[in-house]
């Protein structure tokens, strides 16, 4: 048997339909939903994420801001260009491009946004929401990878309540925030969240109904590693060369012999990728619902 995949495309143009049409209704009330984007330097791979951002705004009919500031901006450059965003009528929503290069603190940068337009989810009040939240509903934005992981399973009726879950990767921006949400009340996983010094990984993946991996390291999860009809989330995502035609490839951190194996794998590209970025707009559209409402 071979795994069927899930496919991010498909699942976040579906996203993608439903969020054209409240920022229609947003529009008809008077207000534009704005997507703010902070990049520092000159790095490619974090030029190329931009540039689909705001691509993908324009596909739902969010506004979008470009603020690029050059490799050698100081950090007082950073916090203006931060300050300005804050101010900023036309932006709702904004993030700030991680990561940063070499010499700014990225969490000191993050602090200084003004939550309510924190299109990440990722400044400490929200995150501390989302410590908080573990009954009732939560009103902050999600960090996007994890919202979007817990909204492909849901679109492929892949049953979370009740199932363990092992996460590979205890990073800011996926791992720790999935553990938090998926152990919600209502959501419902038992959750392992694993990392660079877990003793015995296979193991632990072994046990897993949902794996998902978060760490960067290409092929790391092994087929003879996984719950046969587990469903496996990649969300590695590795610049190399391949073998065969010696272009730049994306590897994820999943090895191929996991289809074999698995009931549901998510590919790369085409799988977590499309998801977290269509997160980044819900979250935008939300926030602007939000302001009409506290208006
Ligand atoms: N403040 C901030 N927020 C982020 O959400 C954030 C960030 N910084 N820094 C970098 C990471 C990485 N990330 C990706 C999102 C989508 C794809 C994506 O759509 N990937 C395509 C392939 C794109 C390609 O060709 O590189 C896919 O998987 O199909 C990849 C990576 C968001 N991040």
């Amino acid at each position: 048997m071979t795994a069927q995949i899930l496919d991010g495309n498909r699942t976040a143009s579906a996203i993608k339909a439903e969020l054209r049409e409240r920022v229609d209704a947003l529009k008809a009330k008077g207000v534009t939903p704005g997507l703010g984007t902070l990049l520092v330097g000159d790095d490619p791979a974090s030029q190329s994420y931009v540039k689909g951002k705001h691509r993908d705004c324009a596909e739902v009919g969010i506004e979008s801001i470009r603020v690029d500031l050059p490799a050698s901006a100081s950090s007082a450059d950073v916090r203006a260009a931060i300050r300005d965003l804050n101010a900023a009528r036309e932006v709702t929503g904004y993030i700030i491009q991680l990561p940063l290069p070499p010499g700014h603190d990225e969490h000191a940068m993050l602090t200084l946004m003004d939550p309510a337009k924190d299109a990440d989810g990722l400044h400490p009040i929200n995150l501390g929401k989302l410590v908080l939240g573990v009954d009732g509903p939560i009103d902050s934005p999600l960090p996007c990878t994890p919202a979007g992981i817990v909204q492909m399973l849901r679109r492929h009726d892949i049953e979370i309540a009740g199932a363990t879950v092992a996460i590979v990767g205890r990073g800011l921006t996926v791992g720790r925030p999935l553990g938090l949400l998926l152990t919600r009340k209502g959501i419902d996983a038992t959750v392992t969240l694993c990392h660079s010094r877990t003793p015995d990984l296979a193991a632990q993946v072994r046990e897993a109904d949902i794996v998902v991996a978060a760490v960067g390291v290409p092929g790391l999860i092994k087929a003879d590693w996984v719950k046969p009809g587990a469903a496996v989330l990649d969300v590695g995502i590795t610049r190399g060369l391949s073998a065969e035609t010696g272009k730049v490839k994306l590897l994820g951190d999943v090895d191929p012999g996991v289809k074999e194996v698995a009931a549901w794998v998510s590919p790369v590209p085409g799988g977590v990728g499309p998801m977290t970025r269509v997160m980044l707009l819900d979250n935008v559209v939300q926030m602007a619902e939000q302001a009409v409402r506290s208006r």
